[in-house]
């Protein structure tokens, strides 16, 4: 028996591996005493789309970058042994469409812009069929309207306009932008043409319709004229102002940010008739790089986690602890940023669903299971989690009105937080949760495994953060009986015995986060120790 694993997580999943699945569900038909499933990362996020394929119960292969049909057929291949058949040209075609669309789908779903417009000129150009193209086309130009780039979305919905003759959604989105470009001689040019267009009485229902759509949107962009500080929207997104820069060690520190922007979100929604669900969730910066090779659009995306809570966030300020790398695209950008600038968040997004600590998807059969014990397995900044998970342990941040907070995570948790011995982020929050005297936002044990600081040619971002002495923080956290150091990486002695002591309490559920190299081999040592692959939740951070 060969059970395939799809990763259905952050990476993977923004690169079609939804459709992947699909691909290998079609293409093993007919095969017998395989299986395909969606797991949680498989730690190979930069390879994305991943699959593991385990026979028989053996140790798994993993296949990456699995980009093509006939990369999932080779996956078919090995796990049942036969070659699926891709002789009829037509299914390969649809699979590639299929895959293209759902990736454009995953990324419109997490409003990011630029990675769902990634291709899409490209796709036009090679597109030979008319209606498709025009389709594609009019779909290039709404992402452009989302992004605020009317002027692009306008070049895009001439040609759809064009080609697609009396289309009334195409006249109402030409309205729009013009609307919105405060362009009102062609908006009643543009109602005339309705007018033309739609002559026949038969159709006077179509006019009437467009033409009032046409009115409002002109009505309203001449009561928003008159806001002369008016910045173009981005779907989804508010402006945030950078307020502080608290280095904590010397890669990484605290960007603090502030927003008056209602548009902010909540990552608590609420109101009347909505259940609430518990989550930890993250945000997304739009790191205003310029030209890219992510997308078309003058930025890039970026996921991070905030150390605050909802409630700050609801006030309009929110702490994200960020690494700067010397290489990377955003960060070496918002290294360059300076107080008082503005950047782009988007409004929350869910991570896990509490108290399952599971990512939501509904290809994950661990939805269903419980645990009684969270081990978290961090590395980096993957420590971020930590904050996230624990404010779902304390009735002063979990959600809830201040009446009817109570916490939804209560099971025991520990942490082993591999680190270097010059990195090591949010000592004085874990000194604090260990310190705990109550059951609400404790933690059981904190294993620190340091390793040496890496020789450093190029000066660090935050150089002149480091002290020779470990800070107060540092001590303070290795003052509690519940601490402890190992002076090596995290091996997997060290994972059992934490989970052993915690699954005393019952079945354990796994939290891994950290760089894609740990979170892969945390994740194989634990299947080798017989840990179920529905307990373990990897993420990337
Ligand atoms: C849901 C989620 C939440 C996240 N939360 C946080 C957070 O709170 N704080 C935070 O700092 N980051 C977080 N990340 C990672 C973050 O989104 C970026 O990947 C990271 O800031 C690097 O972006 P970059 O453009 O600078 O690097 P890129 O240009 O994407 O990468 C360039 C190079 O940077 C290095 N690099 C990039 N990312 C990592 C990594 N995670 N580990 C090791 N090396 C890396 C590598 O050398 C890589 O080759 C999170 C990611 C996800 C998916």
């Amino acid at each position: 028996m060969s059970e395939i694993y799809v990763c259905q997580a952050g990476s993977c999943k923004g690169r079609g591996s939804e459709a992947v699945l699909l691909e290998i569900e079609e293409l093993i038909k007919g095969f017998e005493g395989c299986s395909v499933n969606g797991s949680g990362c498989l730690g190979a996020c930069s390879e994305a789309p991943n699959v593991a394929v385990a026979k028989g119960g053996h140790s798994e292969s993993l296949h990456t970058r699995l980009d093509t049909v006939d990369k999932s057929a080779e996956v078919v291949r090995v796990a049942t042994g036969h070659t699926p058949s891709l002789q009829d040209p037509g299914l390969s075609q649809r699979l590639t469409a299929a895959r293209s669309m759902r990736m454009r789908l995953v990324a419109r779903e997490e409003q990011k812009w630029n990675a769902a417009m990634a291709g899409m000129a490209e796709q036009i150009a090679n597109t030979a069929d008319e209606d498709d193209r025009v389709e594609l086309q009019f779909d290039l130009a709404q992402l452009y309207v989302n992004a605020g780039h009317y002027e692009k979305a306008l070049e895009y919905l001439a040609v759809v306009k064009s080609a697609a003759v009396h289309t009334p959604r195409v006249y109402m989105s030409v309205g729009k932008v013009l609307a919105k470009l405060r362009r009102f001689k062609e908006l009643d040019d543009l109602a005339e043409e309705v007018a033309c267009a739609f002559q026949d009485p038969h159709r006077a229902y179509i006019r009437v319709h467009v033409e009032n759509v046409l009115r409002n949107c002109g009505q309203e962009a001449v009561q928003s004229a008159a806001d002369s500080t008016h910045v173009r929207p981005i779907e989804g997104y508010s402006r945030w102002t950078l307020s502080g820069i608290v280095p904590v060690s010397s890669h990484s520190a605290i960007y603090h940010f502030t927003s008056g922007e209602l548009t902010r979100g909540t990552p608590y929604t609420r109101g009347r008739g909505r259940t609430m669900w518990h989550q930890t969730w993250h945000t997304t910066l739009l790191a205003e790089v310029g030209h890219n090779n992510e997308g078309p659009l003058p930025w890039i995306e970026r996921d991070y986690t905030p150390l605050s809570t909802w409630i700050d966030w609801e006030k309009g300020d929110v702490d994200i602890l960020i690494k700067i790398y010397p290489d990377g695209a955003a960060t070496s950008w918002l290294h360059k940023q300076r107080l008082g600038c503005q950047v782009w968040l988007s409004q929350p997004k869910k991570t896990m669903d509490v108290p399952s600590l599971t990512l939501d998807s509904s290809r994950l059969r661990s939805r269903t299971l419980k645990h009684h014990a969270v081990l978290m397995l961090l590395a980096g900044t993957g420590i971020v989690v930590a904050a996230q998970v624990m404010h779902h342990m304390d009735p002063n941040t979990c959600f809830g009105t201040s009446t009817n907070r109570k916490p939804p995570l209560s099971s025991p948790i520990s942490v082993i937080y591999a680190c270097r011995q010059d990195d090591v982020l949010m000592a004085d929050d874990l000194a604090k949760w260990c310190a705990s005297d109550t059951d609400e936002a404790k933690l059981q044990r904190c294993v620190l495994a340091m390793s040496l600081p890496q020789d450093q040619a190029a000066e660090l971002p935050f150089q002149a953060a480091v002290t020779s002495e470990p800070a107060s923080e540092l001590q303070q956290l290795v003052s509690q009986p519940n601490v402890s150091i190992v002076k090596s990486r995290m091996t997997s002695e060290l994972v059992q015995r934490e989970l052993e002591l915690l699954q005393e309490h019952g079945q354990c559920r796994v939290i891994v986060s950290g760089p894609e190299s740990f979170n892969g081999s945390m994740r194989n040592m634990l299947l080798q120790s017989g840990m179920k692959e529905d307990m373990i939740t990897v993420l990337s951070a």
